[in-house]
């Protein structure tokens, strides 16, 4: 019998067999940010042990940038102590580091795939729960805990349990004006926010076939955020050509080496342990309700009467029933490392051309999810065009997605965001309300004062 993806990666990378219990792997790639590392240093350090293999890690920062002033000292003096520490321990061990203003800095998960670090049969560990999002690549990406940050630092490798496999077949293919945000808020609403414990989520079908890199990153993104630990995508030509050429991608015998790449992929008589299918063509746009990623409805849709759901419904301020639609919006949010990359904001720039915010929204934030984002932007006119609809167009970081940073909801305003958590106060306020979308109905909300079906808005 043939095997998936998953086994085959785990196989090659295996150092020692658990026999059903923790099994040793090797990390190919280790990420690190300023927010999960230092403590794991300061372990290391009590044990006086070197980084195994500085050449293996690569750090970034990310989170705590203050994204309208980017100037040293930052007024956050926890934000400060954080950097401080990242700076001085990648000086120490010699580990390769893109600050803030260097070309390659960004967020770790946008960062990281555009300077060509990210490539199929990898195993990568960082220190953050959306590194899923690197399974784009045909490669296993889980995020890890700072004891675990610690141990990849140590030993370049992790204990950890052999994942199920779960395959997510998508047919046909997504309508336009449809995402694959929306895609995903459907499968997590549908398999539930637990769903994927235990599992990994391999992606397939001839509607994630037809995606960019840039939308199985997304899809791939928000596994954690359906339960599944990781969240992958078989190698093919679309990998091969996005990595082309990168920073990072290898140029010696890249031949052999795009052969290679693609024996990842799964075969075709491997076996998964559980299947199911999602009818591509029937995916409408969606949003989230709720406080959890899997409370989704259509744009058409209403919150559901379940008393089940009455915590969610209470902290919301929801009727049983009402329509999503026509709910007015105070913030606007495009970024994070779900939707902050550069196709994401081409396909708003074009949808918002001669459209303006309305004058009920408070703020509009337009952040790029890396430097390379921003200077893209800038050069094709896109970022002028936010600027001019309306939008703050600010300096690369994690912003809104979490208040780690003076991006924040005050009060209990209600933010429509292209990130991918929805939890009470993820955004900064304890009373602050987040609806989940994609950046184009971010757009709409934004330009409507209101939840919008993108579609009607922009004439999709
Ligand atoms: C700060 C970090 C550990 C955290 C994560 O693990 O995901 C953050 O990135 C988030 O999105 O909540
Ligand atoms: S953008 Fe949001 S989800 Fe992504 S790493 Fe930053 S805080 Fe986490």
């Amino acid at each position: 019998m043939g095997q998936t993806l998953y086994e085959k990666v785990w196989q090659e990378h295996l150092v020692q067999s658990g026999e059903g219990q923790l099994d040793q792997i090797f990390i190919d790639t280790h990420l690190i940010h300023e927010v999960t590392s230092p403590q794991a240093f300061s372990m290391l350090r009590d044990r006086g042990l070197p980084v195994r293999y500085p050449e293996r890690t690569i750090a970034t920062v990310d989170h705590i940038i203050p994204t309208d002033n980017v100037s040293r000292p930052f007024q956050d003096p926890e934000a400060e102590a954080m950097l401080q520490a990242l700076e001085s321990n990648v000086d120490e061990h010699q580990i390769r580091y893109f600050p803030i203003g260097s070309p390659e800095q960004g967020i770790v998960h946008v960062m990281a795939p555009e300077q060509g670090l990210i490539r199929p049969g990898m195993t990568v560990a960082c220190g953050d729960s959306h590194t899923s999002t690197h399974g784009a690549f045909g490669a296993i990406a889980f995020g890890i805990g700072t004891s675990q940050v610690r141990d990849v630092l140590a030993s370049q490798t992790l204990l950890m349990p052999k994942l199920k496999v779960r395959r997510i077949e998508v047919t046909g293919r997504l309508r336009a004006g449809v995402t694959a945000k929306d895609l995903i808020l459907h499968i997590i609403g549908r398999l539930g926010a637990k769903g994927g414990v235990g599992f990994a989520y391999e992606y397939g079908g001839s509607a994630i076939t037809k995606m960019t890199m840039t939308e199985r990153m997304t899809l791939c993104n928000m596994s954690i955020e359906g339960g599944a630990r990781c969240g992958y995508v078989n190698p093919d030509l679309v990998t091969l050509r996005y990595l082309a050429g990168r920073a990072f991608t290898p140029i010696d015998s890249i031949e052999a080496l795009q052969e290679r790449w693609l024996s990842y992929a799964s075969d075709s008589d491997a076996h998964y342990d559980d299947r199911i299918t999602v009818d591509g063509n029937r995916i409408e746009p969606m949003l989230t309700w709720g406080t959890s990623p899997d409370q989704s409805v259509s744009f058409k849709g209403r919150i559901p009467n379940s008393i089940s759901l009455g915590d969610a419904k209470s902290y919301m301020g929801w009727q049983d029933n009402q329509p999503i639609a026509g709910t007015p919006v105070d913030v606007a949010f495009i970024g994070s490392c779900t939707n902050g990359r550069f196709e994401d904001f081409l396909l708003v720039s074009q949808a918002i051309k001669g459209h303006k915010v309305a004058s009920s929204i408070k703020r509009a934030l337009a952040v790029p999810g890396s430097s390379e984002v921003a200077r893209r932007a800038e050069e094709s006119g896109i970022a002028d065009i936010f600027r001019d609809a309306g939008f703050e167009w600010r300096q690369p970081g994690c912003s809104m997605c979490l208040a780690m940073n003076p991006d924040r909801l005050l009060g209990n305003e209600i933010c429509a965001s292209s990130s991918n958590r929805n939890f009470k106060g993820r955004q900064g306020s304890p009373e602050g309300r987040t609806l989940l979308m994609s950046p184009l109905a971010v757009a709409a909300a934004a330009v409507t004062g209101k939840v919008s079906d993108p579609r009607e808005v922009f004439k999709i």
